[in-house]
């Protein structure tokens, strides 16, 4: 079995993506067993890491969350280090629990930790059952119940796995604000071969644009004149100076595919930095749609014809 770095520490979301990928049942009802080919890290980026450096094989990541949007971390560290590659995606309902020291009542609680993005998708539950309480940002949602066990704080809202992990008691069970809340995982490797195109995959590329008008237009315009759907945009700044913007763009397709390949290559004239993150299935298996002119067999029609052009047998 491949080691598996993961965001951790044991029971995050993370942890329960990283089972997902694995083909591991969901936890919500029994502890999933200790893994010794996964590896809980303290960060994002330190999972990354620890593939670019080969203590791990791959590393699951949160990208993406349907209430709270991309996760910053992850897209930052993903480009800042040696390239890295997603060669899968799944999507996991998020539904928390709110763990208490074992005895603890709701007017104990004066302190909640959870993880930012948590936070922001139960806040409505805690101003309503927990409205005195003081909300503070820790590193994860598991590191939250750890915390709680350490007597750092006084609840921890976190995955229905950390029920399972941690001597803590539940206070509640299945709380969102949103109730059909999804985040999306990657899993990265170092590059190497690709996985196969399936028909039904996204593609995901880092762009930094040139300082010129119109160039982020025009990455659009190259998308749309390919036929190609986009999922995601999402900027962030390079760090190098003031508004400069590198963007992460998802679309529809995989890069073995003609038009995919052929857009690539055109952002790739256009763009100062491209780098590829990948061609995956998509979790939702939803079949990539391929608009009239836009088929393998359009491209490579085109280009016979332009062979033949060039050698002086066709006009
Ligand atoms: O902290 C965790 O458990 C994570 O895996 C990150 C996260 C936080 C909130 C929703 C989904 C993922």
């Amino acid at each position: 079995m491949p080691r598996i770095a993961y965001f951790g520490p044991e029971g995050t979301f993370t942890e329960q993506a990283t089972r997902a990928f694995l083909g591991d049942p969901p936890s919500d009802t029994r502890p999933a067993p200790p893994d010794s080919a996964l590896r809980p890290v303290e960060t994002i980026a330190a999972a990354l890491d620890a593939v670019r450096a080969g203590d791990a094989e791959a590393a699951c990541v949160p990208v993406e969350n349907s209430v709270e949007g991309s996760v910053a971390a992850t897209l930052d560290a993903l480009v800042a280090g040696d390239p890295l590659v997603a060669v899968a995606e799944t999507v996991l309902p998020i539904r928390f629990t709110v763990l208490v020291r074992p005895g603890a009542t709701p007017a104990d609680i004066r302190t909640v930790a959870t993880h930012p993005h948590a936070a922001a998708q139960v806040r409505g539950w805690l101003a309503e059952h927990l409205p005195s309480a003081a909300v503070l940002p820790s590193s994860s949602t598991a590191a939250a119940a750890v915390g709680v066990l350490a007597g750092e704080f006084d609840a921890a809202v976190t995955a229905p796995a950390a029920a399972e992990r941690y001597p803590l008691a539940v206070l509640a069970a299945d709380v969102a604000d949103v109730r059909d809340a999804v985040t999306r995982f990657l899993l990265v490797r170092r590059p190497g071969p690709l996985p196969a195109r399936t028909g039904a995959d996204r593609t995901s590329v880092a762009a930094v644009t040139a300082d010129r008008i119109g160039a982020l237009s025009e990455v659009l315009t190259v998308l749309a004149g390919h036929g190609i759907n986009m999922t995601r945009i999402e900027s962030r700044p390079t760090r190098n100076r003031l508004g400069e913007y590198r963007f992460f763009v998802d679309f529809e397709g995989h890069v073995a595919d003609e038009r995919v390949g052929d857009a690539m290559a055109a952002l790739r004239r256009r763009c100062t930095e491209v780098r590829f993150l990948g061609s995956f299935p998509r979790a939702d298996q939803a079949p990539n749609t391929v608009v009239p002119t836009t088929s393998d067999e359009d491209f490579l029609a085109a280009r016979r014809w332009l062979t033949s052009v060039r050698e002086g047998r066709e006009a």
